[in-house]
């Protein structure tokens, strides 16, 4: 059987010279683009300075739609392990809305991520979206069960907000609590200076075209 996510799971030949040209090249466009997402939000200029702004948008958006793709960015990897994700919602390297530049992978299993949420982030006054905490969870403990072996698609997240999570500074951090057949169950939270925030508990079930593919998958890619 295949798969819609084994189609954007594509070698796309690049060398590592062309990888980081493309990462020099596109990550400080998503930079600028994730500060535009908070001047949106913040700026208090005049309506005359709002319009010679959206000017030069317009301008660099005709600049950047020459020569562009349509669809999703998917899974790109090349012959020497490189694998980018890089229009991932958490964590894509490209992608404007992801909070979190990195998420490291400790040998004991534990994944963890230090990141801030700017007030593009808020939910309740001041403080994080309940929805944005949970994707952040979903990422982790995502990425916790791959990087102990055992990738699945998320079939279960539960969420427990134990008190609310202030914007700015964060931690994330899950690891894998235990595995059963098919299904990884894992556990992690959000916190602050103070202390947890947010737990979450995730069951990751690997689908059985993934299992089908499993000697294909490395499942601690160089990913970035
Ligand atoms: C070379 C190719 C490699 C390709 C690799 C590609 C990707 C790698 C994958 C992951 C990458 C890793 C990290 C990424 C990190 C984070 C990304 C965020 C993750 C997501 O954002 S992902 C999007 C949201 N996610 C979905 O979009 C899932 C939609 N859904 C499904 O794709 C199916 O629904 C699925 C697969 C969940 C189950 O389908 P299925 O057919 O395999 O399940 P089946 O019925 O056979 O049940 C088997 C056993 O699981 C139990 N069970 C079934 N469903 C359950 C559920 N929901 N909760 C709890 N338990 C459940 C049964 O009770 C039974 O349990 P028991 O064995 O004990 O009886």
């Amino acid at each position: 059987m295949t798969d819609s996510i084994l189609d954007l799971h594509i070698n796309d030949g690049l060398t590592d010279e062309e990888i980081d040209h493309e990462k020099n090249t596109y990550g400080p466009l998503a930079e600028d683009v994730r500060e535009l997402i908070l001047l949106a939000l913040q700026t208090r200029v005049d309506a005359d300075d709002v319009a010679r702004a959206r000017e030069h948008l317009a301008a660099a958006r005709e600049i950047l739609e020459r020569d562009r793709e349509t669809g999703p960015y998917g899974t790109r990897y090349n012959d020497s392990g490189r694998y980018r994700t890089w229009g991932n919602a958490v964590m894509g390297l490209r992608n404007a809305i992801a909070p979190i530049g990195e998420i490291h992978e400790e040998p004991d299993g534990r994944v963890w991520a230090d990141f801030r949420l700017n007030p593009a982030y808020e939910g309740p006054a001041g403080h994080t979206h309940g929805g944005v905490t949970a994707l952040v969870l979903d990422q982790i403990l995502g990425d916790a069960a791959r990087a102990g072996g055992h990738p699945g698609m998320t079939g279960t997240l539960t969420v427990r907000y134990r008190r609310r999570t202030p914007l700015g500074a964060l931690h994330a951090e899950a690891r894998i609590d235990r595995v059963e057949g098919r299904k990884t169950f894992v556990k992690g939270h959000i916190a602050d200076a103070e202390g947890v925030c947010v737990e979450a508990e995730g069951i990751f079930i690997a689908p059985q075209w993934m299992i089908e593919h499993r000697e294909n998958l490395d499942t601690s890619p160089r990913r970035e």
